[in-house]
């Protein structure tokens, strides 16, 4: 049976999920890109084959990889699952109910994998039979979309986190993202890969409006020995981490949760934009946001059910606490102030740890992997040109569902 659990980091990765996109790309327009959170649109080809070799080099190194709109295509076989997505993403009050009613049971007719790549990749007027718009007299046709594509989800770190033997399912902070969480709410409520499964679900799966307290994967480093560490971010906000917080504690999956202050600004949207975990000792850092002495927070159980907040105390201190180190050592963004600035724009410190000492990249952060190599990390390169313009490197691109923790794992 397959066992979800991620325990480190660092530890050896067993399980993880991608999400090969190739509709959502396909839409992206000059016109609709940055609502779309990418800086740019992509040759489409060449994305999807760099996507391909990403997936193949994990499964090359014995990964099992899982593909979010195949999970997706098999959760809709459920009519259960398909009827209260469909729900979710076209409700009467997105459409109106005169189109909303007949466009659900035109889409339930559908083969389920078509059906996921417009829950994936968006659902244009021109694709629905005339038919169903004659039902109304003014039809809304000022954008081409009835559902917008969903790229990001080629970033499958951020709407749904495994934290030791549970999973977060993110309350997004950006609407162009925040249908994606219904997805994920589908699969792990109806794949039948989760229905035999013990796990918890910390935060982020009921029906309700999260306002302002949300949380995005790409914050969340699960660093080990029940520690947690996350980025207070352009996404992640004080009060989401309180409830993913109280969660944790409450099932005894983390005794300590540190915080790290982020600005809040693109470049640096989440923690692991700027620092990620590639051995027991090490991290990645881009030394113009993370410095080994800023002042970070800490949140522990307060024996009540609730959380305890502490003063600030140095990030290195809070590391070689929490993982039993006596020196941390960071690998800070190569070159000068210039290429540096450029490579952890494009990925140079989010980096896949697969396991203690080896990770993937981006081969075009020249710099920045002369210092891994130096340092003894092992990166394992892929192209990411055309992946890199919705600003996420190997990390963000994968959501791992089973990682050994640091048993064994030595300094
Ligand atoms: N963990 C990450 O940093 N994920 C990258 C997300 C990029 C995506 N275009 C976004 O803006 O949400």
């Amino acid at each position: 049976m397959e066992r979800h659990y991620v325990g480190s980091e660092i530890g050896q990765l067993r399980t993880v999920m991608l999400h090969r996109p190739l509709l959502s790309l396909q839409r992206l327009t000059p016109s609709n890109c940055q609502e779309l959170l990418f800086d740019d649109v992509l040759c489409v080809e060449r994305a999807v084959e760099e996507h391909n070799q990403f997936a193949q080099l994990l499964r090359d190194q014995n990964i099992n990889v899982l593909l979010l709109g195949e999970l997706l295509a098999e959760t809709l076989q459920n009519t259960e699952a398909r009827d209260w997505l469909l729900s979710a993403q076209l409700s009467d009050y997105r459409l109106g109910p005169t189109l909303a009613s007949p466009l659900r049971e035109w889409l339930a007719d559908l083969p389920a994998d078509q059906l996921s790549r417009y829950l994936t990749g968006g659902l244009t007027w021109q694709e629905i039979p005339e038919t169903l718009l004659k039902s109304r007299t003014i039809s809304p046709m000022q954008s081409p979309f009835i559902t917008r594509p969903l790229p990001n989800h080629l970033f499958t770190r951020d709407t749904s986190c495994w934290i030791y033997q549970g999973v977060s399912i993110n309350p997004m902070a950006k609407p162009a993202r925040q249908r994606e969480t219904d997805n994920l709410r589908a699969i792990y409520r109806w794949h039948p890969l989760f229905q035999d499964n013990q796990y918890i679900n910390y935060y982020g799966n009921e029906e309700r409006r999260y306002d302002h307290a949300t949380l995005e994967g790409g914050d969340v480093l699960v660093i080990g020995h029940g520690t947690v560490l996350i980025g207070l971010s352009e996404r992640t906000t004080i009060q989401g981490v309180e409830f993913l917080a109280t969660s944790l504690f409450h099932h005894q999956q983390a005794n300590k949760v540190i915080l790290v202050e982020l600005p809040k600004h693109r470049a640096c949207m989440h923690l692991d934009t700027v620092m990620t975990h590639l051995d027991i000792d090490t991290f990645s850092i881009y030394p113009e946001i993370i410095q080994a002495d800023m002042p970070c927070w800490m949140l522990t159980p307060d024996g009540k059910g609730g959380i305890k907040h502490h003063s600030p105390r140095p990030l290195v201190a809070l590391l070689e606490e929490a993982l039993a180190v006596t020196e941390i050592r960071f690998i800070t963004t190569g070159g000068d102030i210039f290429e540096s600035e450029r490579e952890q724009w494009n990925d140079a410190n989010n980096v896949l740890t697969l396991r203690p000492g080896v990770v993937v990249g981006y081969d075009r952060n020249l710099r920045t992997n002369e210092k891994y190599d130096k340092a003894g990390i092992k990166i394992l390169t892929i192209r990411g040109d055309e992946l890199g313009r919705g600003r996420g490197g190997a990390r963000c691109m994968s959501c791992p569902l089973e990682r050994d923790d640091l048993e064994g794992v030595r300094s």
